[in-house]
């Protein structure tokens, strides 16, 4: 069987509504590799070394990153050595095969929760990525599986933080622990923990500032936050999440290997995929940094954050390809 009848078929297992989110949210990323691979397929119809160095410039166009596109194009040359491939148009689901393994590689799928009692997530990454947001939809969406959530302003620095977090709070229907502008988020996290285990609480999203002018300063105040959470409730954090923004592209994987070395991140948050076309920076991310993708923002609205799914994004990826081959099945 095909690859992509086998992805189609797994696919359609799941939720369409989560299928319908990765489609709509990765439509740049989209054309930006699949649609301009399949115009490649077209034109040159034969796999030659200018079609490879074609595939690897569409590939490092979309932000997927020198290193993993070396690999992703040497493992599909033995791919297409071993089984005598000499027509381009068969490279497609191949491909999409690659990037699924890729992908998928050591990966720990989804959000890790604690056994019993409070579980805390910390959120980290620079100013204007997306923190604030992704706390207030994630928020959201475990209020919407019945769970009891508190949020925890730990961005005391810049100015209006806490009053963005609040107003997430409202629209959500969610307390956020806080102290004055300016106060030692430490202390923050302190209370905010105290009131996590008074109040049963099950989840506790922390907020932290972002501001790099001063790297050394920041990662102090992430490691203090990290040292008083771990004290006041030993197995927490449970999560510490990077926020990134995939319009950044590789910026964004500099930053990745900045926080990740020093403040113990176990997940990244992709936010704003749906406004790039360069969405190939979460390959990237995963081949290159061995950081699962966690969970992606797809859009500014409350429900546009999905946990991240290997085979979903592929197959948003190349969802065009993909349809035509089922019509053409069906056709036959
Ligand atoms: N299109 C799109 N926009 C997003 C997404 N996530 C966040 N945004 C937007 O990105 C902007 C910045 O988001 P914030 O949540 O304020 O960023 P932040 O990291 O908290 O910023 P600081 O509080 O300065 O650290 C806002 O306009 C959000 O609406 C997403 O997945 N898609």
């Amino acid at each position: 069987m095909s690859f992509f009848k086998k992805l189609r078929e797994s696919i359609s297992a799941k939720a369409e509504a989560v299928t319908n989110k990765f489609r709509e949210g990765l439509g740049k990323t989209a054309s930006a590799i699949a649609g301009k691979v399949e115009e490649l397929v077209l034109r040159r119809k034969k796999i030659d070394e200018a079609f490879y160095e074609e595939l690897e410039e569409i590939l490092i166009g979309a932000d997927v990153g020198v290193t993993t596109v070396m690999r992703l194009t040497d493992e599909l040359r033995e791919e297409v050595r071993k089984r005598k491939i000499e027509d381009a148009s068969e490279l497609q689901p191949i491909l999409s095969e690659k990037l699924v393994a890729l992908l998928r590689e050591g990966a720990d799928e989804g959000l890790r929760m604690a056994e019993s009692g409070t579980t805390v997530i910390l959120f980290v990454g620079v100013n204007g990525v997306g923190k604030t947001t992704t706390i207030g939809k994630l928020a959201h969406r475990f209020k919407s599986e019945g769970k009891s959530v508190l949020m925890a302003a730990g961005d005391t620095f810049r100015a209006g933080a806490i009053d963005q977090l609040e107003e997430w709070g409202r629209r959500v229907g969610v307390e956020v622990v806080k102290q004055q502008p300016g106060a030692d988020p430490a202390a923050v996290m302190y209370d905010a923990i105290r009131a996590a285990k008074q109040r049963g609480v099950d989840v506790l999203l922390c907020d932290t500032a972002g501001r790099l002018q001063n790297k050394t300063n920041l990662m102090e105040e992430l490691n203090k936050i990290y040292r008083v959470i771990q004290r006041e409730m030993p197995g927490a954090p449970h999560e510490v999440l990077l926020v990134l923004d995939a319009t950044t592209g590789q910026n964004a994987l500099s930053q990745a290997k900045l926080f990740g070395e020093k403040s113990g991140v176990t997940g990244i948050v992709l936010t704003k995929l749906d406004s790039t076309a360069k969405g190939g920076i979460v390959v990237a991310i995963r081949s290159e940094l061995k950081l699962p993708v966690k969970l992606v923002g797809l859009g500014e609205k409350m429900d546009d954050l999905q946990e991240f799914d290997a085979e979903q994004f592929v197959h948003a990826l190349f969802a065009g390809a993909i349809d035509k081959e089922a019509e053409a099945g069906s056709a036959g």
